[in-house]
């Protein structure tokens, strides 16, 4: 039986592409498991303005008995993201804090004070970690990627999220390989993406290739290679 669940990742900006995202995601209700917030993309927005569109789409979807991934992806690693590593960790500490989140995406770049500081405060809510690390340029060999699952392991979190961009079909495979031998060592709870279009079968990968978790879009993906939700409902199901 496949266990990977389906997260669709939401990158709207302002109010009208909020609301369309909803809009779009309730009506394709049964193809994701997960909404992912990317809070990197409020940047502009002061922090009333963020709380209010974290909550606007929480309070839509924690109803639907869908879980909730906020995650705050910095320029370094991909995303929008520009705040400095002190707002960094002042902001996911106050998402764990104030918001009914399931689980917060904390990068283990980030460094070892803001990881102890977002996990004591995940613990007293309740709040899941979700550790990652992405590489937009390239892909290391296997050994390579299972020593990022192994940094992570030794952090210690629910689920362990490691993306990169392939150049070659064997930087995909470096990363399949790398989630199977990762899952023997950790159980059900690593995600391996390879991006672009190279790397688009480790987003349908079953069995024992298969992540915990897959991000796929409702409107516009987020990142390279992604793909729209409803596709991966299907090609998980048959
Ligand atoms: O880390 C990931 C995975 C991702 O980068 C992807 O390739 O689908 C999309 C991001 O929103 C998410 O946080």
């Amino acid at each position: 039986m496949n266990t990977t669940k389906i997260v669709v990742t939401f990158t709207g900006h302002n109010d009208d592409e909020i609301n369309a995202e909803i809009r779009a995601a309730k009506e394709n209700i049964n193809d994701f498991d997960i909404v992912e917030i990317r809070g990197d993309v409020f940047d502009a927005l002061n922090r009333e303005d963020h709380a209010k569109n974290v909550r606007s789409i929480i309070d839509v979807f924690k109803p639907l008995n869908k879980e909730i991934i906020y995650t705050y992806r910095t320029a370094k690693e991909g995303g929008s993201g520009s705040k400095t590593t002190v707002e960094y960790e002042a902001l996911l500490n106050a998402i764990c804090t104030l918001m009914d989140i399931d689980y917060i995406d904390i990068e283990v770049n980030s460094g070892d004070k803001i990881i102890a500081s977002v996990t004591k405060t995940a613990a007293e809510h309740n709040v899941k970690r979700l550790l990652s690390h992405h590489d937009f340029k390239q892909t290391p060999d296997t050994d390579g990627i299972l020593s990022v699952f192994k940094k992570m392991d030794d952090i210690g979190g629910e689920l362990y999220k490691a993306a990169f961009f392939p150049q070659s079909s064997e930087d995909v495979d470096h990363v399949t390989s790398a989630v199977e031998q990762a899952k023997v060592l950790y159980g059900h709870k690593v995600i391996g993406i390879s991006m672009g279009e190279l790397g688009k079968e480790t987003r349908t990968a079953l069995g024992e290739k298969s992540s915990a978790l897959t991000y796929g879009f409702i409107m516009r993906d987020a990142a390279p290679g992604q793909i729209h939700v409803s596709e991966l409902r299907q090609k998980l199901t048959h």
